[in-house]
C-alpha cells in the first residue's frame, strides 16, 4: 500500500511528489522572504477579520497537525480586505510546530525560522464550495501568524493549548465552542502576500497568502504542550507530533508585496 503522506523520512516532503505531482509545481509554499526582494504596494488595502465566536466547532489530532474547525456553511465567519476580493470564510486553523524553539515554522523571514506557524485558512464562496475553491488561483486565502517563545505569552493561545490533553492521539476530537480566533492576531496589521499553494498534499496552488509581520508569544511549556501530541493512534507507540512543517519551495520568479515600508 502506498504510505500516506506524512513528515517522517519515507513519507516526507521529499517524496509528496510521487503520489501528488503538484508538489513540484510553479507555485508552491512556503517560501523564504528575505526583505531586500519584497516590495512595498501601497495600493495594498488593509484586511478586516469579522469572525463569529459561535461558528467554532470541534478541535481535532488529525496525526498531522492540531486542527479547530468552524461552521463554514454561510458568511459567519469572513475575511475581507488585503489583497482579497470579496469574503473569505474561515474554515479551519491548524499549527505548524518544531521539537525545539529555533525551528518549526514553515515560512522563514531573512534567514529566521520560528518556532511555530498558525494558519487560518479562508475559501471564496463563489466557487461554490471548499473542493471547488481548491481548483481556483484565488479559491483559498491563508493568513499565517508567527508565534516565538517569550515570557509574556499571549493568554489567548491557552484556549487551544487547555485542550491539547483531549486530543493526544490521532483521531481524538473535542468540542470547542465559543472561540474567537482574531483575539490570537498581533496588534500590527503589517503582512507580506504572495500567490502559493498549500504546504500539505495535494499542494494545490490556490493559496492567497497573508503573512503577519509581528510575531505573537507563546511560553516555554505552552510549546512543550503542542509537542506533547502524538501522530499516532491510542492503541500504537507513542511517536511525537513534532516538525510538521514543509521546508520553503522555490520562489520561480514570484513577487512578495509587503504592505509596509
Ligand atoms: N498549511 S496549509 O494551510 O496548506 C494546510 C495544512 F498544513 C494542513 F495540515 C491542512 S489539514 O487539513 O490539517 C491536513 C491536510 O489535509 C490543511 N487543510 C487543507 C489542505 C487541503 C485540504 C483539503 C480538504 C480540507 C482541508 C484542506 C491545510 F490547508
Ligand atoms: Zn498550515
Amino acid at each position: 500500500a502506498q504510505s500516506v503522506w506524512g513528515y517522517d523520512s519515507d513519507n516526507g516532503p521529499e517524496r509528496w511528489h510521487e503520489n501528488y505531482p503538484m508538489a513540484k509545481g510553479e507555485k508552491q509554499s512556503p517560501i523564504e522572504i528575505n526583505s531586500k526582494d519584497v516590495q512595498h504596494d501601497s495600493s495594498l488595502a488593509p484586511w478586516h477579520a469579522s469572525y463569529d465566536p459561535g461558528a467554532a466547532k470541534t478541535i481535532l489530532n488529525n496525526g498531522r497537525t492540531c486542527r479547530v474547525v468552524f461552521d463554514d456553511t454561510f458568511d459567519r465567519s469572513v475575511l475581507r480586505g488585503g489583497p482579497l476580493t470579496g469574503a473569505y470564510r474561515l474554515r479551519q486553523l491548524h499549527l505548524h510546530w518544531g521539537s525545539s524553539d529555533d525551528h518549526g515554522s514553515e515560512h522563514v523571514i531573512d534567514g529566521v525560522k520560528y518556532a511555530a506557524e498558525l494558519h487560518m485558512v479562508h475559501w471564496n464562496p463563489k466557487h461554490g464550495n471548499f473542493a471547488g475553491a481548491l481548483k481556483q488561483p484565488d479559491g483559498v486565502a491563508v493568513v499565517g501568524i508567527f508565534l516565538k517563545v517569550g515570557n509574556t505569552p499571549k493568554p489567548e493561545m491557552k484556549r487551544i493549548l487547555e485542550e491539547i490533553d483531549n486530543i493526544k492521539t490521532k483521531g481524538k476530537e473535542a468540542p470547542f465552542l465559543h472561540f474567537d480566533p482574531s483575539i490570537l492576531f498581533p496588534k500590527s496589521r503589517d503582512y507580506w502576500t504572495y500567490h502559493g499553494s498549500f504546504t500539505t498534499p495535494p499542494c494545490e496552488e490556490c493559496i492567497t497568502w497573508i503573512l503577519l509581520r509581528e510575531p505573537i508569544e507563546v511560553s516555554p511549556d505552552q510549546m512543550a504542550k503542542l509537542r506533547s501530541l502524538s501522530k499516532n493512534d491510542e492503541n500504537e507507540p507513542a511517536n511525537p507530533l513534532v516538525d510538521n512543517w514543509r521546508p520553503p519551495q522555490p520562489l520561480k520568479g514570484r513577487v512578495v508585496r509587503a504592505s509596509f515600508k
